[in-house]
């Protein structure tokens, strides 16, 4: 049973927080998993009350999500997004741990559209440091190229498995994930800037000073952290 002030509560405060922030008239980049996914259905609420929004999904996930809530999609050829609402899997002052659902990529590429990020995510998402694995999305052919490299960086990289077929995860772009576990990530920026140089990383999950806000769920309402005014 979901409980009162539970994580999925914290999920739906958090985005429910963000969603009322955006202006009439935006265009809105639509992160992926299921704290982004309360966000995009308290937008669609909103929508159905008369608010004007276009939306840039960053996933097939949230391109359906947007269909069921009537939301007008488009792409980063016709319009420029205005602001990224998107969750989170680690979240250190304002640096992120991100892929959980292997969208990051195209999570990443329209958050830097737009500019500006909103993240939103339950209180089970805040540490003190990054210290979770990171997802890097890879192209299938680098994987034994990469993980050796991985390994020298300080790594210990798993490929991703699917849970409902055999072999590894395939993202919405054809590519896998490895998971590369760093224990805890003292210099998220030098480790970001490493990670991009390796050929055949497509992109990953570290996404370091990129947020604006943060709108944490809390058991009794919501947390928002905004850059700059810490
Ligand atoms: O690839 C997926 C995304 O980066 C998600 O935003 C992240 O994994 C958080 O998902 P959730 O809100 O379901 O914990």
């Amino acid at each position: 049973m979901k409980q009162p002030g539970g994580t999925d509560t914290q999920k739906r405060r958090a985005g429910e927080s963000a969603a009322a922030a955006v202006p009439d008239g935006s265009v809105v980049g639509f992160g992926t998993g299921s704290t982004a996914a309360e966000a995009i259905r308290a937008l669609g609420r909103r929508v159905e009350s008369g608010l004007d929004i276009r939306a840039i999904p960053t996933s097939y996930q949230s391109r359906q999500l947007a269909r069921e809530a009537s939301i007008p999609l488009v792409t980063l050829e016709d319009a420029a997004p205005d602001v990224a609402i998107d969750g989170a899997d680690r979240i250190a002052g304002f640096d992120l741990i991100k892929g959980g659902g292997a969208a990051h990529a195209r999570e990443k590429l329209v958050a830097t559209a737009a500019g500006r990020l909103w993240i939103v995510a339950d209180g089970t998402k805040l540490a003190d440091t990054l210290d979770r694995p990171v997802p890097i999305e890879v192209l299938p052919d680098a994987v034994p190229v990469l993980e050796p490299a991985l390994e020298s960086l300080g790594g210990d990289p798993t490929l991703r498995a699917a849970e409902r077929k055999d072999g590894p995860v395939v993202t919405d772009n054809g590519n896998l994930v490895v998971d590369c576990a760093f224990g805890e990530i003292a210099t998220p920026a030098d480790l970001a800037a490493d990670l991009a140089a390796l050929p055949g990383v497509v992109e990953h999950g570290l996404f370091v000073g990129m947020a604006e806000e943060i709108h944490v769920g809390t058991e009794s309402g919501v947390d928002v952290r905004e850059r700059g005014s810490r």
